[in-house]
């Protein structure tokens, strides 16, 4: 079984083409990246799929070298374009755990429909498990890896998911009542895998967390124990967080917890 948009290619290299610091092109001319070479939606397609394929205009963040790196999960096989050149363009092993909770508990979690925020999503699997699942999702990240993430999501989804997953730039931290007020906003779930390694914002990774749960939401948190931080982290997590262990692997240190607030 093949992903499912197989007309999608790897995006071309457009050096001249202005660029946001997403990696967005900004132009209006005729996607590159079509197979049939026309570059406008193939013939049939509907109006959501033609504004789908134009999201297509956009250079990935600006890697020198790929790999494809082959998943399965929820019945579909999965194609992630990755690089080692960066944190957020490669799958950690937290997110492979947290796939398999999410395929494995669907019904349980009540994914269809469900709203879905995934920080720090890196090359976007778990978003992409997700929407598959039947969730609306937004995928969050740096800016410099949206390109990377947005080309996963398109590929791994278009044509084949109830919801197109967004994809938004989000700095932990940063313009959080701004970008995500929470009068407006309500997500069933928060997602994050490997969040936690050896990085200054562990901080400002906790707030934002907070920030986006509200009562009745869950964040499905999983992550490779390796450093006394992690720990730490964790700890400050169970001081605001009712936190269940929901699974555990030793031979590869990764754990998964459940939190929800615990003024909820
Ligand atoms: C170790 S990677 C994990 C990627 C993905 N979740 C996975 O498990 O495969 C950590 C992710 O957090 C993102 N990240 C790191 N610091 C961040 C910050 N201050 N604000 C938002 N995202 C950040 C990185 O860009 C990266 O995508």
């Amino acid at each position: 079984m093949d992903v499912c948009l197989s007309s999608v290619q790897q995006p071309q290299r457009l050096a001249q083409a202005p660029r946001t610091p997403g990696g967005w092109l900004e132009t209006e001319e005729e996607s590159t990246v079509l197979e049939d070479g026309t570059g406008g939606p193939p013939a049939g397609s509907n109006k959501t799929e033609s504004s789908l394929l134009s999201l297509l205009k956009f250079v990935p963040t600006d890697y020198a070298s790929y790999t494809q790196e082959h998943y399965w999960f929820a019945g579909k096989s999965i194609i992630i374009q990755e690089s080692i050149e960066s944190f957020g363009a490669v799958v950690w092993p937290g997110a492979t755990v947290l796939c398999q909770y999410l395929e494995e508990h669907a019904e349980e979690l009540n994914l269809q429909d469900a709203k879905v925020l995934e920080i720090g999503a890196g090359p976007g699997l778990v978003s992409i498990v997700a929407s598959i699942l039947g969730a609306q999702v937004t995928a969050t990240d740096l800016p410099d890896i949206l390109g990377n993430l947005q080309y996963n999501l398109l590929k791994n989804t278009l044509k084949c998911t109830a919801h197109p997953p967004e994809v938004k730039e989000l700095v932990w931290g940063e313009d959080l009542e701004e970008n995500f007020p929470k009068s407006t906003f309500y997500y069933n779930y928060v997602l994050a895998s490997d969040v936690v390694y050896h990085h200054y914002f562990l901080d400002e990774l906790l707030t934002t967390m907070v920030h986006l749960a509200k009562p009745g939401t869950a964040v499905l948190w999983a992550n490779k124990f390796r450093f006394s931080s992690d720990y730490e982290f964790l700890d400050k997590f169970k001081q605001v967080f009712d936190t269940t262990l929901l699974a555990e692997y030793p031979e590869s240190a990764v754990k998964l917890f459940k939190g929800t607030l615990k003024w909820d």
